[in-house]
């Protein structure tokens, strides 16, 4: 946003930037693109997400990890440059290890382990997002098909990497209780491995970028990137943050964890939970007020008529589900989402800690 260089605009183009103005404007486009700008990210790192949300983090940003090597044996396939390809090459085995539980897919399936996963339920990629998928893949399909010079920019977000590391292993270590440093050392090869991969690419892309077009590919590259790494974000937050809405067949929270049963009254409300309201506290009608109010502990919440509507359908027995069903059909309306609407508005009561599954 500062940078003395900035993103050159359409107007622009035609002018070659030397190879110091073309690095500036490469990393503008981090300082306005990056993903650590996502609310996603900012929301992980400062100890706002509850312990779901961060296992879905883990779990989507495994289909990342597993690719990686993919894509980075697709551009190697491009080279046809030995020398460039024994640089190349280590990127794989830093991700794949030389043997069976070394590298870094191994690392990342560790820290999905450590938030409660089970090893076989992150390998089969069922509870993915679509979305996180088609990212990653939009990811691998753009090296393989772009100049090597395109192929070689895309990778230079890891320019960037190295500071949002540091800010996530301190900030997750520091805001959540159930993160060891253990379970983040995937990261800790990474802040070595980044810059020495960054400085290659960075590097080649100021030598091989000759023209003003060529330097526009490199930085459309670029900002190609961020737009992979930002809607993987998008993604983890509309699904798993606000509205909530979990697409079909994706990880719901209390499944393919190994200890499979959530202490009662903690975590979020997921749609197949069965909500009800903790001891002591009881929904009344205030007869002198004409509403509806919770009644808690030397607290009183007044209640809209939705909300009143929803919490007469909590009984301890219903799931989120059969409410949202039960409240379409009453009033001719999407399920899915009610689902959400109700949802949002439960969290919200778990939040208070006047409702819990
Ligand atoms: O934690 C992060 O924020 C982050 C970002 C990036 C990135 O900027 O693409 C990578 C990684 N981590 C990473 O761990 C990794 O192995 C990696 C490889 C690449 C790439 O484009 O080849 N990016 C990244």
């Amino acid at each position: 946003m500062n940078a003395a260089f900035p993103t050159p605009g359409a107007d622009e183009t035609q002018r070659l930037l030397s190879p110091e103005e073309l690095e500036a404007a490469l990393r503008d486009i981090g300082a306005r693109r990056y993903h650590n700008l996502h609310p996603f990210h900012r929301l992980l790192h400062d100890g706002k997400l509850d312990k779901d949300q961060v296992r879905a983090w883990a779990l989507n940003r495994y289909y990342y990890q597993a690719m990686i090597p993919v894509k980075d044996s697709a551009v190697l396939a491009r080279m046809t440059d030995a020398s460039l390809r024994r640089v190349w090459r280590q990127r794989i085995v830093d991700h794949d290890g030389d043997g069976p539980g070394d590298g870094g897919i191994e690392r990342w399936l560790k820290l999905a382990e450590g938030v409660g996963f089970e090893r076989d339920y992150v390998l089969s990629t069922k509870g993915i997002l679509s979305a996180t998928k088609f990212s990653v893949e939009a990811y691998v399909h753009f090296v393989s098909e772009r100049s090597l010079l395109e192929a070689i920019a895309s990778s230079l977000t890891e320019m960037f990497s190295p500071n949002i590391i540091s800010e996530r292993v301190s900030g997750m270590l520091k805001n959540y209780d159930f993160i060891t440093k253990d379970t983040l050392a995937y990261f800790e090869k990474r802040l070595t491995q980044a810059p020495r991969d960054a400085d290659f690419a960075l590097d080649y892309v100021k030598q091989h970028a000759t023209t003003p077009e060529l330097q526009r590919q490199a930085m459309a590259a670029l900002t190609f990137k961020c737009t992979v790494l930002w809607t993987q974000l998008d993604a983890l937050y509309f699904a798993y943050v606000a509205p909530g809405l979990i697409p079909p067949d994706a990880w719901t929270p209390g499944t393919g964890l190994v200890a499979q049963k959530a202490a009662p009254g903690t975590g979020r409300i997921a749609a197949g939970d069965v909500p009800r309201l903790p001891r002591g506290v009881r929904m009344r009608h205030d007869e002198t007020r004409g509403k509806h109010v919770l009644l808690a502990p030397e607290r009183t919440f007044d209640l809209d008529d939705n909300a009143v509507a929803v919490l007469q359908l909590v009984d301890g027995q219903r799931t989120v589900s059969e409410m949202a069903e039960r409240l379409g059909a009453t009033y001719a309306a999407d399920p899915k989402v009610i689902e959400a609407d109700i949802l949002m508005m439960l969290n919200d009561l778990a939040t208070k800690r006047v409702l819990e599954r």
